[in-house]
């Protein structure tokens, strides 16, 4: 069925629907990655957007049931140049297509993914809306207030997962990839998710040795409620890690500031570096929002950098066990370049754990 994205300025692309054939809005963000698109389209941090694949054909590797971040897909709608409907490859269930449709996920075919890359380049993020023939949206519609997004995402309730006498890690949910969850529990941890509105006390209650910040959509500081909890948590001492979203919020809970990017970074392969020891790695990107380097609370120093534009990609608290990084360590999809971040996270915890055994040394 012949259809349009209609953008928030006006800006028209005629393409065909695909998948639900819903009339749709979102954010209309750009990826870069070449595949990857079955993870990109479960990753709860995309909830609200729609989501453009720079990459010209989607769909030829089918989809499969291994390579999902979360249990259904999360993005409002798929953009992209051409859909293949005649996937191969050894683990393909199936066609995307079909996946998307038994979803409800709206997809159009057929766009200039270059030229709509190039115009949010140029003017920005901005609402789109995918409509069918001769439809228009309301803009009103269009550009009216989504819907609260980590609500969608994050666990309704205590989830316990792992080794169950494994070192303890309560998790904050605010929509977090399943990669992440399996680099823990792959290090033999007891992880326990706990929903976005959770306090500390709650969290406390379960002694956790460790706690890490999940990345999840939307803007950190519609979250005051996390922020409080992640201030009352480093109170506590207790080794920290945050990624993406997660970063964010350990930023503002120290005190500091996000801003919204242009249009923000999304792909496998942004370079950034290692303050530190001078290291280049090769990331996994998704995020809007970015920490205010020049409001960077005092207790905070920044470790890593974007080698493409100089934000802030990695901050450590000077006092505590407590860092938090921009970019994915856990990939999926992307490079695997930093999974040792999670190493770092275990010995943080493990010393802090001896340093509990032995308080007179
Ligand atoms: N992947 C994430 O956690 C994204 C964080 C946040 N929603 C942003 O867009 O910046």
């Amino acid at each position: 069925m012949k259809g349009k994205l209609i953008l928030e300025d006006g800006t028209l692309f005629e393409g065909k629907l695909f998948g639900a054939m819903k009339q749709v809005r979102g954010e209309v963000v750009f990826n870069t990655g070449m595949t990857g698109y079955q993870e990109l389209l479960t990753d709860p941090s995309y909830v609200n957007q729609m989501v453009v694949l720079t990459y010209p054909l989607v769909g030829n590797y089918g989809f499969n049931w291994e390579d999902v971040e979360s249990a259904s897909p999360k993005v409002n709608a798929l953009i992209v140049k051409e859909l293949c409907r005649t996937p191969s490859h050894f683990r393909s269930v199936g066609q995307l297509e079909h996946y998307l449709k038994e979803h409800g996920i709206t997809g159009i075919e057929g766009i200039d993914t270059r030229a709509l890359t190039i115009h949010i380049r140029e003017k920005g993020m901005m609402r789109g809306a995918l409509v069918a023939g001769d439809e228009m949206p309301d803009q009103q519609w269009l550009t009216a207030p989504l819907p609260d997004p980590v609500a969608s995402v994050t666990t309704t309730q205590v989830k316990t997962l792992g080794n169950p006498e494994g070192t303890r890690i309560a998790v904050l949910d605010f929509g977090i990839k399943g990669a992440i969850v399996k680099h823990l529990i792959n290090r033999g941890m007891c992880v326990s998710l706990y929903p976005a509105q959770t306090t500390a006390k709650e969290m406390l209650a379960f002694q956790p040795s460790g706690i890490l910040l999940s990345n999840g959509p939307g803007n950190p500081k519609d979250l005051p409620a996390a922020i409080k909890t992640v201030n009352d948590l480093l109170k506590m001492d207790i080794p920290l890690m945050g990624i993406c979203l997660g970063h964010q919020l350990l930023n503002l809970a120290c005190g500091g500031d996000v801003y919204k990017l242009p249009f923000g970074h999304r792909g496998g392969n942004h370079p950034v570096k290692h303050l530190e020891t001078g290291a280049v790695t090769i990331t996994s990107q998704n995020h809007s929002y970015a920490v205010k380097e020049e409001c960077l609370p005092d207790c905070l120093t920044v470790t890593h950098r974007n080698l493409n534009d100089g934000t802030v990609e990695g901050i450590r608290h000077r006092q505590k066990p407590v860092f938090s990084v921009q970019y994915h360590p856990e990939a999926s999809p992307g490079p695997a370049d930093s999974v040792a971040l999670f190493d770092t996270f275990q010995q943080m915890v493990e010393e802090s754990l001896q340093k509990e055994e032995k308080p007179c040394h």
